[in-house]
Formats: C-alpha cells, structure tokens, sequence
C-alpha cells in the first residue's frame, strides 16, 4: 500500500516514532509493518558490515522485504540509518518510497547516547573500546536532498513527532 524509508542517525528516534505510528495505524485497522535495520542485520542481513557498498546493499534488501508488504495492502515502514542519497533515491524510484526525514542535531544525539556508540567513536582510536564508521561522527551522513517530511526530534517530543507522522501517513494513503 505504502513504503516510507525513514533515514537518520543513530539514535534519533527513528524505532520509537516508527512504533508508536505502528500502534497508531494498527488500532485504526490498517496494517502497519517495521522493517527494522538492527533487526534485520542479525539475519538475512549479517553478511553486511558498514561500508559504503554495504550500507546501500542493507537498503535494496530492506527495500525488497518491505515491497512485498507493501504488496499485500500493508503500510511498511523501513527504519535504517539509510545514509546514502544513492540508495534513498533507488528506492524512490523503484517502490514510489517516500523519504522520512528523522533529524537530531549530533550534540543531542551524544547527550542520549542510548547504545554508547558515539562515546565510543569519540574515543582516541588507540583506545581499545573506539568504533570506527559510525555514521555522522566518523562515517559520512548525506542529509536528504528532498525528503517529504521532516521530523526534528530536538524539537518536537516522540508524541508530537508521531502526530506530524500519523498524520502524512493518512493523506499518501
Ligand atoms: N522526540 C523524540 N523522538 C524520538 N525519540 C526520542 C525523542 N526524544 C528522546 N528520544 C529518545 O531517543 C532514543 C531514540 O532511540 P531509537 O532507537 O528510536 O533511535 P534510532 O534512530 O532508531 O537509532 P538506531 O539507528 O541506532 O536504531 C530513545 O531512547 C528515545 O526515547
Ligand atoms: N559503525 C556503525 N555505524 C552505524 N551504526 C552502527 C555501527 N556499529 C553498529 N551500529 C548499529 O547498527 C545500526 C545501524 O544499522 P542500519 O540502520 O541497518 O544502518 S544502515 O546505514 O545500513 O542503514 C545502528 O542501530 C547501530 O546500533
């Protein structure tokens, strides 16, 4: 029915507002599915690490999994870092995808750091905990040349963000 490819940083808020549109749409009776990146990563995407290739690779795998419930008359909604113009653009092209714009100033998303990764990427890279390529700190995010929403999560509360979001899914619907 319809693909919407959220993109983003880590951490800034794309599985939460994606599930609480998810518990949204599903009491209003209409079919809703997260196509989840950590998730997938552990299965038929963990041959992929985080290069370039790889990363645009993870999104035309994401892309095909959510097409086939977007087949099946449900919402699908790709939750990944999804950091590439080139992939984002793809499945635009391909699955008529609309492109989710989750953004968070990168201070922000240090200050949550929920998974401890950006502590970890700021390290001396001599430090045995340092990470290299993680996206927006050491590995290039390209910000979306023309996504068709956009949700500032140092903005807006999750409650609020999922109102705009709710709110786009019903009139592409
Ligand atoms: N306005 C907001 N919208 C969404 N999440 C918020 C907001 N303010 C604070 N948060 C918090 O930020 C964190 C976002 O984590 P979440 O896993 O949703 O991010 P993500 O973009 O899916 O990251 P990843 O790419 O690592 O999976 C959560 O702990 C959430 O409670
Ligand atoms: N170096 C890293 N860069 C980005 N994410 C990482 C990195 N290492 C581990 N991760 C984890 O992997 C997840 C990102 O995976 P995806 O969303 O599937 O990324 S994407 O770039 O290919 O779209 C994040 O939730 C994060 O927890």
């Amino acid at each position: 029915m319809l693909l919407i490819q959220l993109t983003g940083l880590s951490g800034a808020g794309k599985s939460t507002i994606a599930n609480m549109v998810k518990t949204r749409l599903l009491d209003e009776g209409i079919p809703t599915i997260i196509i989840d990146g950590d998730e997938y990563r552990k299965t038929i995407c963990a041959d992929l690490g985080f290069s370039r290739a790889d990363r645009c690779e993870n999104i035309r795998r994401l892309g095909k999994v959510a097409s086939s419930y977007c087949q099946q008359g449900m919402v699908a909604i790709i939750a990944a870092i999804n950091p590439y113009q080139e992939a984002r653009d793809e499945l635009a092209s391909l699955y008529k995808a609309k492109t989710v714009f989750i953004h968070c100033p990168l201070r922000v998303l240090i200050e949550r750091d929920t998974k401890g990764l950006y502590r970890r990427a700021l390290l001396d890279a001599s430090h045995p905990e340092y990470i290299t390529n993680l996206t927006g700190v050491n590995d290039p995010y390209e910000d979306p040349s023309h996504a068709d929403l956009i949700l500032n999560t140092s903005l807006s509360s999750p409650e609020e963000a999922t109102a705009f979001f709710l709110d786009f899914i019903k009139k592409h619907l």
